[in-house]
């Protein structure tokens, strides 16, 4: 499967954030994406995602030569400023998510298996999420996320929020996801992506380009990813 991206533009008033990108990703990878702040990173999420109106171009998905347009169940989103329903408990929510989406999950789980996968302590597991804290509403939203088993995984900034032990969890978790399925992994912590990721992607000047890794060491690529980066001055 592949996500084909075609002459993708998107601007606020003079703004031109996404300019006429043209990208494939393919499954069974994670893409980092790295940009400045301000390059677009979140827009690109949420014109993927369908949150805001593209003005031009097109992305679908591409199965066995066979092209299908992306369905809001194709899609996993993991907001940096996670969104859960506050009133709820972690359970309730749980629940709830496993009800309405029974049909489509595969080999579901207890409650509780859940729970451990994302390391949330049984004494937290029936406070209500306004309580939680910030990393363990993060979590919550990843793993509703990742339950639903989606063609497609944006996830902006998701561990940034996470103690490094849960952070190397989740990156676990996330590569024994990626068969299957475009994982697209937007951070600025450059080793993050280094570590995890298959391909690193810059998002620069409103265009999308990987970064070629062959014959680097991680220190060359650094340096390389830097001076593109670099390049574009703050406007
Ligand atoms: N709804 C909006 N209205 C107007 N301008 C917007 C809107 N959303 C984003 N922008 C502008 O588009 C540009 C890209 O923003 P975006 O949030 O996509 O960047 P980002 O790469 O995710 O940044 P960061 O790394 O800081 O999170 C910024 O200049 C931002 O101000």
């Amino acid at each position: 499967m592949k996500l084909i991206i075609e002459h993708l533009s998107k601007r606020f008033e003079k703004k031109e954030v996404l300019r006429d990108i043209d990208f494939t990703f393919e499954s069974g990878k994670i893409y980092g994406l790295l940009g400045r702040n301000g390059a677009g990173k979140t827009t690109l999420f949420n014109c993927l995602n369908r949150d805001i109106q593209t003005d031009a171009g097109s992305f679908y998905l591409q199965e066995d030569g066979t092209r299908r347009e992306v369905k809001a169940q194709d899609v996993g989103y993991v907001l940096s400023t996670p969104a859960v329903p506050e009133f709820l408990t972690g359970r309730e929510f749980l629940k709830f998510f496993l009800d309405i989406n029974e049909k489509s999950i595969q080999n579901p789980k207890t409650i509780d298996a859940y729970f451990d996968e994302i390391s949330i302590e049984p004494e937290d597991r029936d406070k209500l999420l306004k309580d939680y804290s910030h990393g363990m509403k993060n979590k919550m939203q990843m793993l509703i996320n990742i339950i639903a088993q989606p063609n497609l995984l944006l996830l902006d900034e998701p561990l940034t929020s996470l103690d490094v032990v849960v952070a190397e969890e989740m990156k676990q978790l996330l590569r024994s996801l990626k068969k299957g399925r475009i994982t697209i992994f937007s951070t600025h912590i450059m080793d993050l992506a280094l570590d995890l990721c298959d391909e690193i992607v810059l998002l620069n000047h409103g265009i999308l380009e990987v970064v070629d890794q062959a014959n680097l060491d991680s220190r060359e690529f650094k340096d390389k990813i830097l001076a593109v980066l670099r390049e574009e001055g703050h406007e």
